[in-house]
């Protein structure tokens, strides 16, 4: 990122937070201070090329740990909230990386929260269905689409929200010697909580794009979120013993970090021990709610912090948990390819 400034909130569980946004922007754009002057215009067009742009960055890490050249990515997945007009920022970031201009894109937007997961399977789907392919799933989002000032309707999200883009490569079939897979994407569901629509929203106004969270997140997943669990395990050949008892903790999990209250309601619900959750928190602490990126975060902290663990016992399966509007709940269910953390 090119301008940064770093928050720090301890309510929030954040410690640090990364934005495209500085005095001289604001100088420049007195409407992002007041939500009744129209700025969606100027925000769109600033969001136009950091978004790909941050996207870009992170990708060139990514296809550079996986070892094969950029033109051997057949599909992208690009989700955002942040961007509002077509040619969008999937066909910014193909280009910004070179990829082939036969590569299928698409975008996903306004999935908030469960944007990575549900590229992560829609990638999936591809990578089976079509030999050979190898998706670039890319998640990138800026709060400047929705930064407002201290009277504006978000504060909450404000408290939470930070800039930040992760990218993975879907693949079937790895290539022997050349691709060392990280996690298998056993199976993948969405659940959504019924009957509260507007829990969590997002809408464009001419002010931006406005969130809405409701006081009543936190307890609506930590009620619901054991019951979505075991129809997940219950119908999916995850390859765990499932005899009605799960012992939760017996996995590793990747959960994406919405606030505190969320992960101490999940953690709580799960009966998990506090370590289940240490992944999540961190990326939280560092970076804050990245929305759809931030699932990517966690992944990578997993596999840091395993690669640490020298000797000491993986979790062979887990599970990885996003939420976003609707309730939407969505679960992806995860093998760890043990031999890369060793
Ligand atoms: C906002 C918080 C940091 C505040 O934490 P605190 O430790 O201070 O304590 P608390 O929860 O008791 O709340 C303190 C005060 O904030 C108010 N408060 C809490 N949550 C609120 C909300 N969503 N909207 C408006 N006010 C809220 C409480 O009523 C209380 O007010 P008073 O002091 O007047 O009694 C936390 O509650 C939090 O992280 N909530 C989760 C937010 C959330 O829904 N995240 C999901 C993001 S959406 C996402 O991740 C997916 C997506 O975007 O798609």
């Amino acid at each position: 990122m090119e301008e940064r400034r770093q928050g720090k909130s301890d309510k929030t569980g954040t410690e640090k937070r990364h934005f495209h946004m500085n005095e001289e922007i604001l100088r420049a754009h007195p409407e992002f201070h007041d939500p009744q002057l129209p700025s969606l215009e100027a925000r769109i067009d600033m969001a136009a090329t950091k978004v790909p742009k941050l996207a870009a960055s992170a990708a060139e890490k990514a296809i550079a740990e996986w070892g094969r050249p950029a033109t051997d990515i057949t599909h992208l997945i690009f989700g955002t909230y942040s961007d509002g007009r077509a040619p969008s920022a999937d066909l910014h970031l193909a280009s910004l990386l070179g990829l082939r201009p036969s590569v299928c894109r698409t975008i996903i937007n306004l999935h908030g929260c469960y944007g990575g997961s549900r590229a992560l399977q829609l990638a999936k789907e591809i990578a089976e269905n079509n030999h050979g392919a190898r998706v670039l799933v890319a998640c990138s989002e800026a709060t400047l689409i929705s930064f407002g000032g201290p009277d504006g309707s978000n504060l909450v999200g404000h408290g939470l929200f930070g800039d930040g883009a992760g990218t993975i490569i879907v693949g079937a079939d790895p290539m022997a010697n050349v691709e060392r897979p990280l996690f298998e994407i056993v199976s993948a569901s969405q659940t959504t909580i019924l009957n509260i629509e507007h829990a969590i929203g997002m809408e464009f106004t001419k002010g931006g794009l406005d969130f809405n969270m409701s006081i009543h997140v936190p307890a609506l997943l930590r009620q619901n979120i054991e019951r979505c669990l075991l129809d997940v395990f219950g119908i999916g050949p995850v390859g765990v013993h499932i005899d009605g008892s799960i012992e939760w903790n017996d996995l590793f999990w990747a959960v994406h970090p919405g606030g505190p209250p969320i992960l101490d309601g999940i953690e709580a619900a799960l009966k998990l021990q506090p370590e289940k959750m240490a992944a999540s928190r961190h990326v939280l602490r560092e970076y804050g709610n990245m929305s759809g990126a931030t699932i990517v975060f966690v992944l990578d902290e997993l596999r840091r912090r395993w690669r640490k663990e020298e000797g000491e016992r993986r979790p062979e399966w887990g599970v990885m948990l996003a939420f976003g509007p609707g309730i939407t709940i969505e679960t992806i269910v995860l093998h760890s390819a043990a031999m890369q953390f060793a």
